[in-house]
Order: C-alpha cells, then structure tokens, then sequence
C-alpha cells in the first residue's frame, strides 16, 4: 500500500495516478472537506482524461476510486511500504507531518517528498531516517504528466533513489535527477518568470491575458505565467517564493505583493474560482471576466 499524505491540488493528482497504476492507496488529509473534493476530482479527472487525450488508457472511475481509501487519520499509514508526502508548502506543516509519519511509519518505509522548493536534506533532517527519504517534484496535473523531477538528499541511499524510480516506472512516469538546493531546477526558473509576470500585471504593463498570450503565441509556450499560477495556486506560488527568498537570502525572489493580496483576498487561482484568471466549475477558462 502507498500513502500519500495531503490531498490538495496535487496529492489529489497522485492518488489518482497511483491508483490508475493498479496501486492500493491510502490518502490523508486532516481536512475532510479536502477528502471530499478529492474523491470528487478524482472522479471527474477519471472520467474527461479520455476526452482530453483519446490515446490514454481509458479507466473506470469506480475501480479507481475503490482503490483509494480516503482518511484524516495518519495511524492509517502503519503499513505504508513508501509515503508520498504534499502537504501545504509551509515549514510549519512539513515539521508536523513529517514527525507524525516517523511515529507512525514502519522503519523500513520510504518518504518521498513532494516539495516545491524546500531542500530534501532539510526535510530529511525532520526524520530518524534520512537515507530513506527522496524528493520527486510531480507536475501538475500529475496523471497527464510523464516526467518529474527527482532530487536526492544528502544522505538518501542508492536503494531509496531506486524504490522510487521502479514507483515512477510502474506510474508510466521516468525521472530527471538534479542535485539538492532550493526549487530544484523547474521551480528556481519558473517561479522567476512568474514573479516578474505578477509585477508586470501590477503595474498594469499588461493585462493577465495579454501577458499569457505573449508567452504561448511568441514562445510557443502551451500556458502563460500568470495561467500556470492560476494551475499551480497562487498561495502555492507565494510560499515557493518566500522558501526561495529566505534560503537563497537573495532580494531578486522578493514575492510581488500582488501575490500577498490575491492569498489574503481568496484568489488561489483554479482551486477557488479566480486569481489571475476566472474559471468555471470545471476548471474550464472563462476569458470574459478577469480575476486579478
Ligand atoms: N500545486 C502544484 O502544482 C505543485 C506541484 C508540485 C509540488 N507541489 C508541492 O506539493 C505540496 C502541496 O501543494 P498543493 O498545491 O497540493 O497544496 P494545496 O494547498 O492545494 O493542498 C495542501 C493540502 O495539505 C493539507 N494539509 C496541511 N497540513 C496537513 C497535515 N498536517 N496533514 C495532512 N494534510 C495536511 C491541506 O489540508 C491541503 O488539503 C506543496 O509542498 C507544494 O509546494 C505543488
């Protein structure tokens, strides 16, 4: 049984994949609202994933939710051969996390941790086995994404590096090793761009939509800056920012304080409705009314 801990916006996405994956699943949230959007969106992602791509294995929404076991109760993880931890992007919450799982997990579980931008080692340093403990760094939306980026600690063992490839490989997912620091490589480039994106929407340079437009028509990208916020959650975006900023101790990933305003006004972007974006309740894009 794999555990994954946290059922936000993309510990959803890995109970998902995981499950799809023929892997029984226990998922744990402290909050049951979160349990129950879950199971919701897993339910309906199961369902549009065929629509959205013909060429991907179709599945039952049923089955896949009948391998999942939805909790608040973390003792439910006592039989876990390895955790996959994504809780809020806060300390506070890793620390309290990771010391209940230590308790709770037996000695020989790998912790896999899906970090923005905190550093393995640090996280590692939470537990009484840090050679058991790896970062992968899923994207989002994860059942859709083949690569993720995975990150050793300083003390994790060439054993723990290859319990979560053969994971990854049974996902139909392949890694990309980079070495430990803040963001890892995909969050210490991204997250830049989409500072600088948010202050450019700020000053009012340029609408949320035409900044977006500039990046998929000039680039090529398939999503803009502030679109991929909206996807990723503005709060999440906020608390990479700061993990980059005070680690680094560098002023260049000082957060925009619109990032501050969209958190304190509810505008999270996909999960709430609104951020830089409006959407509807699908997750749909709706380009008529602007949120930020
Ligand atoms: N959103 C992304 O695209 C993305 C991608 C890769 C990694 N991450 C990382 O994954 C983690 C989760 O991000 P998210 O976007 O899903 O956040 P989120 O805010 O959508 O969800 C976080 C969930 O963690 C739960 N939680 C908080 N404390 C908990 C605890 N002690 N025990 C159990 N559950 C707890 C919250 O109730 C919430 O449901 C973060 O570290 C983030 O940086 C996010």
């Amino acid at each position: 049984m794999i555990g994954v801990v946290g059922a936000g916006t993309i510990g959803t996405g890995v109970a998902q994949s995981l499950s799809q994956a023929e892997h029984k699943v226990v998922l744990v949230d402290t909050s049951l609202d979160a349990l129950d959007r879950a199971r919701a969106e897993i339910g309906r992602a199961v369902r549009l994933q065929r629509l959205v791509d013909p060429a991907l294995p179709a599945y039952e929404p049923g089955e896949v939710l009948d391998r999942i076991t939805f909790t608040q109760d973390v003792a439910d993880l006592a039989t876990a051969s390895v955790v996959i931890e994504n809780v809020s992007e806060q300390w506070s919450a890793k620390q309290a996390v990771y010391r209940a799982l230590d308790r709770v997990c037996e000695p020989a579980c790998v912790f896999v941790v899906n970090t923005s931008c905190f550093p393995i080692t640090d996280v590692a340093a939470l537990t009484s086995r840090p050679a058991q403990v790896v970062g992968l760094h899923f994207m989002n939306p994860v059942p859709l994404k083949p690569v993720v980026e995975l990150i050793p600690g300083w003390h994790t063992a060439a054993a723990t590096v290859e319990a979560a490839r053969s994971l990854l490989a049974s996902m139909g997912k392949t890694a990309i090793s980079v070495k430990d620091s803040p963001g890892f490589v995909s969050n210490r480039v991204l997250m830049l761009t989409i500072n600088e994106a948010a202050f450019c929407r700020a000053e009012g340079i340029a609408s949320a939509e035409a900044i977006d437009e500039l990046f998929k028509h000039c680039f090529g990208h398939q999503m803009g800056p502030l679109e991929t916020a909206d996807l990723i959650g503005v709060d999440t975006i906020l608390h990479s920012l700061e993990v980059l900023h005070e680690r680094f101790g560098d002023s260049k990933y000082r957060p925009c304080p619109l990032l501050r305003t969209m958190v304190a006004a509810g505008l999270l972007g996909r999960k709430s409705g609104a951020g830089f974006h409006h959407y509807g309740i699908t997750g749909d894009r709706r380009p008529a009314r602007q949120g930020a």
